[in-house]
């Protein structure tokens, strides 16, 4: 588990990090979301050990990073999957880490072949792409078999097949009982991996919680009726203070109201429904209306996946 209690990070007049507190579980894969710039990197940084906190502090099952005398073996983490020396082989690489931090040479090849890199072992890492760094990145951070691991932005330079590995090997990492944090500026690339969010904005804290319930915050979760009745149950749902759209036919979609007072209601006016149907807000909905007035660098094309 990795507890994060009251961090924060100033660089001279810029706060990167305000009062940060949440809690990352094990056995589940949890989202770290935030748009560019909102203190993702500095917080994992700061967990690690990496950075010093001004106030407020981390701890990796009860203890602080540098506490951690097991290092690899306790904890994972891929941060910038280009810091690494081109002009090694991925192997000798991996062998220099284990070497380190006292691990066994056999782990070397068994993450290889886990990330699929067991082909290109003997070939430098100067020549790779992104996406063959950022496996290469991941080998590293699952060489010492550890309960906890992080990763920042892993997903970038993933080709299709590449993401829909990371996806399947995060989930199978959580199902095994370790704590897997995942950063992204994208919920699109969470949406199906995690289970749970951590969200931040300008280094605030936004939200902590499963994704069922962060979805449910976005104004889009309305429920959607299908009942040849379709103009009384409006009149009778409008009255209890519902917002009632009529979507074509005899289906209605209501927001500000839960389906069960709906059926309750119907029930009452003896009113037919052929459908109640709670729909929530897209994920991506939720994120851009939560982070709305934190961002401070956001791309056009994030804008529009929010379409
Ligand atoms: N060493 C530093 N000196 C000064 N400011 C910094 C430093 N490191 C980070 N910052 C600032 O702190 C804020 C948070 O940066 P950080 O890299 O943690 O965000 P992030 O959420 O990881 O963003 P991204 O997705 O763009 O990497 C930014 O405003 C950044 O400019």
């Amino acid at each position: 588990m990795i507890e994060v209690n009251g961090l924060t990070k100033r660089y001279g007049a810029v706060t990167a990090v305000r009062d940060l507190t949440f809690a990352v579980r094990p056995g589940h894969v949890t989202g770290f979301l935030g748009p560019n710039g909102a203190g993702k990197s500095t917080t994992l940084r700061m967990i690690l050990g990496l950075n010093r906190p001004t106030a407020g502090g981390a701890t990796i099952d009860g203890r602080s990073f540098a506490r951690h005398r097991a290092g690899l073996r306790h904890v994972g983490a891929l941060l910038d999957a280009g810091d690494v020396h081109g002009g090694r082989t991925a192997a000798a690489h991996l062998y220099a880490l284990a070497r380190g931090n006292g691990l066994p040479r056999r782990r070397v090849a068994d993450v290889l072949e886990e990330v699929g890199l067991a082909g290109v072992a003997r070939r430098r890492i100067g020549g790779f792409s992104l996406g063959m760094r950022q496996r290469l990145g991941i080998a590293a951070a699952l060489l010492g078999d550890p309960p906890v691991l992080l990763f920042d932005e892993p997903v970038n330079g993933l080709d299709p097949e590449g993401v829909r590995w990371i996806r399947g090997l995060f989930r199978r990492l959580a199902a095994e009982g370790r704590t897997v944090l995942v950063s992204s500026h994208l919920m699109s690339e969470m949406e199906n991996t995690a289970d749970h969010l951590v969200v931040i904005g300008r280094g605030e804290l936004i939200a902590a919680e499963s994704l069922a319930v962060f979805a449910a915050r976005g104004t889009g979760a309305s429920v959607s009726v299908r009942t040849p009745d379709s103009a009384e149950l409006a009149a009778v749902l409008a009255l209890e203070g519902a917002h009632v759209r009529p979507d074509g036919g005899d289906v209605l979609t209501v927001t500000g109201l839960g389906a069960a007072r709906i059926g309750e209601l119907a029930h009452q006016r003896r009113i037919m429904l052929h459908e109640l149907a709670p729909r929530t807000a897209s994920l991506e909905q939720a994120f851009m209306e939560l982070t709305a007035d934190r961002a401070d660098y956001r791309a056009e094309a994030q804008v529009g996946d929010a379409r």
